[in-house]
């Protein structure tokens, strides 16, 4: 297994291009189901995440080729010859559950492994069934997998979710676009992956109104066709690198970088004494003085602070003068950096959803675990700023989120290397 050694080696200059987001790829890819012309990609981002889908929509029989270097996808559901998701390929990856949608709307039926748990929650799928079902989905669960089925079509209706969930508001929209009728979404996620879905969506002919509002309106089509759409910037990516002038000091440009993507993390930057300047190219990013200040952070939907940032946050607060609150809010299990980063010197306190992190005035490197996607690149983020080696193994879990990961902090000066295992 790799591991990545980071050495502490001061401020970091220069510029980070960021990629396509992850989490809007993995749901525009889903969408080729829907239709039987093809669906291409750019500004694809290049990560294991990607190939996971790759082979699980290979598997139910659509063409997906990778060009220009994986920043393409060109897909094609032409004919489609199964309509199972297997768990060997679900088990890898969350996200393969937003396969269910697509293929009920599509083929009247879908057979879809249940992921499971993972590291950071236990990950239910309670509110993808509810919203399926009220589109007259029949859903039960045998052997693990959920068999689903719209024998006489899928119909729209007025459905309120309990809980504003990412994935279950980008399968009922999918599935809703080829219903019968009018689907009303009530309480839908606002977040800007679902925005860059509905867009692609659009462009394929769906008839969509609301998206990035808790309510999403969508008039069922009898068919969508093809469509080429850009994947918008990866928001995640850009909060991460963003974080490393802010740790290290120097002034670092996120190119492609948007402020109304990251609004609320943006103020908390803010008040924890980092610039954050809109440029022509994106965002520019420099620390005002010496050290940062504490803040407190909850964790929310969007267009609250990012689950998906708090680790990196975490590792941020380390080293600020004062005392952190950090709530988390989304998942029950998100804090397993926090042991680790306590190997390299911080001091946090975790209760139940409550990390209280008392800043130190610097880290120092040690060998550290990482333990799901975000925790590991916290590690990689105090790392660059510690004193000496930090050497974070299992980083397979970094290949799900971030391409060219050493290349990105090696442009900016940073002392990082990968190591073959
Ligand atoms: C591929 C992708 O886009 N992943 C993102 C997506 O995950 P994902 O779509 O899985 O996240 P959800 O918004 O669905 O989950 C949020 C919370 O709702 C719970 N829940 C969800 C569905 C359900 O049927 N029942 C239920 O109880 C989850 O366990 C979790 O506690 O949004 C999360 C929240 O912003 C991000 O952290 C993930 O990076
Ligand atoms: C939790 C994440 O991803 P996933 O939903 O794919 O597990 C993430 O991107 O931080």
């Amino acid at each position: 297994m790799d591991s990545i050694l980071v050495t502490g080696n001061g401020p970091l200059n220069g510029q980070i291009p960021i990629a396509g987001a992850k989490n809007a790829c993995l749901a525009l890819m889903p969408a080729t189901l829907l239709s039987d012309e093809p669906l291409t990609l750019t500004n694809a981002p290049r990560l294991s995440d990607i190939k996971t889908m790759t082979l699980l929509l290979q598997s139910l029989g659509a063409e997906v080729s990778s060009l220009q270097d994986g920043k393409v996808l060109a897909m094609s559901s032409h004919d489609l010859t199964s309509h199972t998701a297997d768990y060997d390929i679900v088990r890898k990856m969350r996200a393969s559950n937003l396969v269910l949608g697509p293929m009920l709307a599509r083929l009247g039926q879908a057979v879809v492994s249940l992921p499971g748990g993972c590291a950071i929650g236990a990950r239910p799928m309670d509110l993808h069934i509810e919203a399926l079902a009220a589109l007259g989905a029949e859903i039960e669960l045998r052997d693990g997998y959920l068999h689903a089925k719209a024998p006489g079509g899928l119909k729209g209706a007025v459905h309120e979710m309990r809980f504003a969930s990412v994935g279950a508001t980008e399968n009922m929209v999918m599935a809703a676009t080829l219903a019968k009728g009018t689907t009303v979404l009530k309480n839908a996620a606002r977040e800007p992956e679902i925005v860059d879905l509905v867009h692609c969506l659009r462009a394929m002919g769906a008839q969509i109104a609301g998206e990035g509002t808790s309510t999403i309106e969508i008039q069922g089509v009898d068919r969508l066709h093809g469509a080429t759409h850009q994947v918008v910037t990866d928001r995640i990516e850009l909060g991460t690198y963003m974080l490393a002038p802010a740790i290290c000091g120097g002034e670092v440009e996120l190119l492609g970088g948007r402020l109304d993507l990251i609004g609320a993390f943006v103020e908390k930057l803010d008040a924890a004494g980092i610039d954050v300047a809109e440029t022509d190219k994106g965002l520019k990013v420099s620390r005002r003085n010496g050290r940062v200040s504490a803040v407190d952070v909850t964790t929310e939907p969007f267009p609250g602070f990012p689950t998906d940032l708090q680790a990196q946050m975490m590792a941020l607060l380390c080293t600020a003068e004062g005392t952190s609150v950090l709530e988390e809010k989304i998942f029950e299990n998100r804090f397993m950096h926090a042991p680790e980063l306590t190997r390299m010197g911080a001091r946090i306190e975790v209760h139940g959803g409550t990390a209280t992190v008392r800043g130190v005035e610097r880290l120092k490197g040690a060998p550290v675990m990482a333990t799901d996607l975000r925790a590991s690149v916290s590690l990689i983020l105090a790392g660059l700023a510690a004193e000496g080696e930090t050497l974070v193994s299992r980083v397979y879990h970094l290949d799900r989120g971030y391409e060219h990961v050493v290349q990105k902090l090696e442009a900016v000066g940073a002392k990082i290397e990968r190591i073959k295992g």
